[in-house]
């Protein structure tokens, strides 16, 4: 169980998320949905420790969060990465294993195992000599992917992972994601888009600085909740449109 109690992170003078609580079952893939600014990618750096936090409780399995950190996979927005670093993509995708393995150690059989299955479940094997600089959106998504299966991690947060990818990656983001649910993983996914396909999650966190909704999609995703998170730009926002229909 991963247990969350009232998080608060402020930057400077900007409360960014205020009195957040929440809590999520092994299992469960949980989306995570608000505005620009409303402290989603916040939230979750707060949680990790990479950012300070002003208050707030982040337990896993009834431990802190942070003194476990090598159970969470941590996949940032892609457009948070250089991808013009040059590594290519088997080392991009082997660098998950130093939790297990440690720095400047050789791979073991094991790891080296571990990161070619990584790599053919999303369909990268082919391209594992290609420098990360050379992929398309899609593609380096699905370097993404790979490390996180080959982390082997127990919760993984994903933010925006389907920003500017094809529908081949997304119905593997998703079947990965199916995988990961079966194997009794948490999952948040944070963003704006979610994908096509939102049945595929157990639970949606609205948010707006402060938890605005928790629940099913028919709980969360309703004209008052959105109207409340996107103000006016609700009419205009998928989710609107998913409600909608
Ligand atoms: N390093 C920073 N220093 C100061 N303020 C920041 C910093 N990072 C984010 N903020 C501010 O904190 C608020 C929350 O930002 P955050 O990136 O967490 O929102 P988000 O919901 O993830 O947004 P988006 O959907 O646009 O990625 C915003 O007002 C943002 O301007």
């Amino acid at each position: 169980m991963l247990e969350v109690q009232n998080l608060a992170v402020r930057y400077q003078r900007v409360c960014a998320v205020n009195s957040v609580s929440f809590t999520v079952a092994p299992g469960q893939l949980v989306g995570v949905i608000g505005p620009n600014g409303a402290g989603k990618s916040t939230m979750i750096k707060g949680m990790l420790g990479l950012i300070a936090t002003c208050s707030g409780v982040v337990k896993f399995r009834s431990r802190p969060l942070k003194q476990q950190l090598k159970q969470v996979a941590y996949i940032p927005q892609r457009s948070q990465i250089d991808w013009d670093y040059p590594i290519t993509v088997w080392n991009a995708v082997m660098m998950a294993r130093t939790v297990h393995t440690g720095w400047f150690k050789e791979p073991n059989r094991q790891s080296q195992e571990i990161v070619k299955a990584a790599l053919a479940r999303v369909g990268m094997w082919e391209l594992h000599q290609r420098q990360i600089g050379e992929l398309s959106g899609g593609q380096q998504q699905r370097v993404f992917l790979a490390r996180a299966l080959a982390q082997q991690a127990e919760l993984l947060f994903f933010d925006e992972p389907f920003t500017g990818i094809d529908k081949k990656t997304e119905e593997i983001v998703f079947e990965i994601f199916s995988e990961l649910k079966a194997q009794n993983k948490t999952l948040l996914v944070i963003g704006h888009d979610l994908g096509e396909n939102l049945s595929y999650y157990d639970r949606f966190l609205l948010m707006n600085k402060h938890l605005i909704a928790d629940g099913s999609r028919a709980e969360v995703l309703t004209a008052a909740n959105l109207q409340k998170a996107y103000g006016q730009l609700t009419m205009m926002s998928k989710f609107h449109v998913e409600f909608s229909n």
